[in-house]
């Protein structure tokens, strides 16, 4: 094992304390400590408003905090955004793009406005670059003709033109339709495959669960829980619920089993089932073995089940609101 490498090291976006307050008064950030592993695909999830972008615009230098500190790469945001930003690829708000110049022109004139970008490999970097993002065929038409999806990709394209260690993506699949949704996916996969480490915000919670290693969730400025995506759904298993006549020996079984919040109505008990912990002997608690715990102790079971909460009820749980999906 690599005994220098600690959490921090790890950490490819670190905040300690960010926080927001726009000039209107509004807190749209408050005391956020955030932390990003290298390699990750990490979800930034929240509900409109959430300050997502507030967030991702302090992180890439284009807003000042009232307070706190952000990292990006390890190097103090804003202060070393000229060492940093070169290694970090952003889409942000869609894409600025000309509409009078064709898909190619656009990223030519991207690629012209990086000073580390060798002009005699541009043509051949762009057009890499629009393959990519799967635009070759229309690389030739005029950025205005182009859908809300092709734009997205194009700015995506911008964005890959060099090797980037960091991917920041701010709603990518914002206003696609499911087959464009299903290509960004599939190339934030590939990315992460490659090494890049993608943090990506969204509102969709099966975009989260469907590429995303990690996720932090934000609710009115504030960091609800971060974590590995399986920890976060485990972290809501459900609640197990039993039907017994024998309700008292059934919680003590349970209680020991580390069920916690056990509630009995009448002949039905009903708990939260434990979370796996990150030791070798946590092995996730099988629901049969827990069963046969009861009807070793003599507890008579009537019925017995459990409800895998999605990952939706974990976070509706946590926000305490339900997910706003209007755009
Ligand atoms: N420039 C600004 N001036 C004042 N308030 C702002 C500004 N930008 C955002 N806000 C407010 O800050 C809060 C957080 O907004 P932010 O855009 O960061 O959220 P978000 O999670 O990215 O939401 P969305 O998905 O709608 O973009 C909101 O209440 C918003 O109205």
């Amino acid at each position: 094992m690599d005994q220098r490498s600690t959490e921090g090291d790890d950490a490819v976006v670190e905040t300690r304390g960010l926080t927001k307050r726009y000039r209107g008064g509004q807190l749209a950030v408050h005391a956020l400590d955030l932390s990003v592993p290298r390699g990750s695909v990490f979800g930034f999830l929240g509900p409109n408003g959430s300050g997502k972008t507030t967030t991702i615009r302090m992180l890439m230098g284009l807003i000042e905090p009232t307070s706190g500190r952000a990292s990006l790469l390890g190097e103090p945001m804003p202060r070393a955004a000229r060492s940093v930003l070169p290694r970090v690829g952003a889409l942000i708000e869609g894409p600025a793009l000309y509409p009078f110049l064709t898909g190619r022109d656009n990223l030519l004139r991207y690629d012209a406005a990086d000073p580390t970008a060798d002009p005699r490999t541009r043509a051949p970097r762009v057009a890499a670059a629009l393959d990519r993002v799967g635009l070759a065929a229309a690389a030739g038409k005029k950025a205005r003709a182009y859908s809300l999806g092709m734009k997205q990709r194009l700015g995506l394209a911008a964005a890959l033109l060099q090797p980037r260690e960091l991917l920041v993506l701010d709603e990518p699949t914002n206003g696609l339709d499911p087959q464009g949704m299903r290509e960004i996916r599939a190339l934030v996969r590939e990315l992460a495959e490659e090494g890049t480490t993608v943090f990506l915000s969204s509102h969709l919670l099966d975009e989260i669960e469907q590429v995303c290693t990690h996720a932090a969730v934000m609710a009115q400025g504030r960091l609800i829980t971060q974590g590995t995506v399986a920890e976060l759904a485990a972290g809501s298993r459900g609640r197990l619920a039993v039907t017994t006549p024998d309700p008292v020996d059934a919680v003590r079984v349970l209680k020991e089993h580390g069920v916690t919040d056990l509630v009995v109505l009448d002949e039905r008990v009903s708990g939260e089932l434990p979370v796996p912990g990150p030791g070798v002997d946590d092995a996730p608690l099988e629901l049969a073995d827990l069963n046969a715990a009861l009807v070793r102790a003599g507890v008579r079971v009537r019925a017995f089940g459990a409800e895998r909460a999605s990952l939706e009820d974990a976070f509706v749980a946590l926000t305490g609101e339900g997910f706003d999906v209007a755009g």
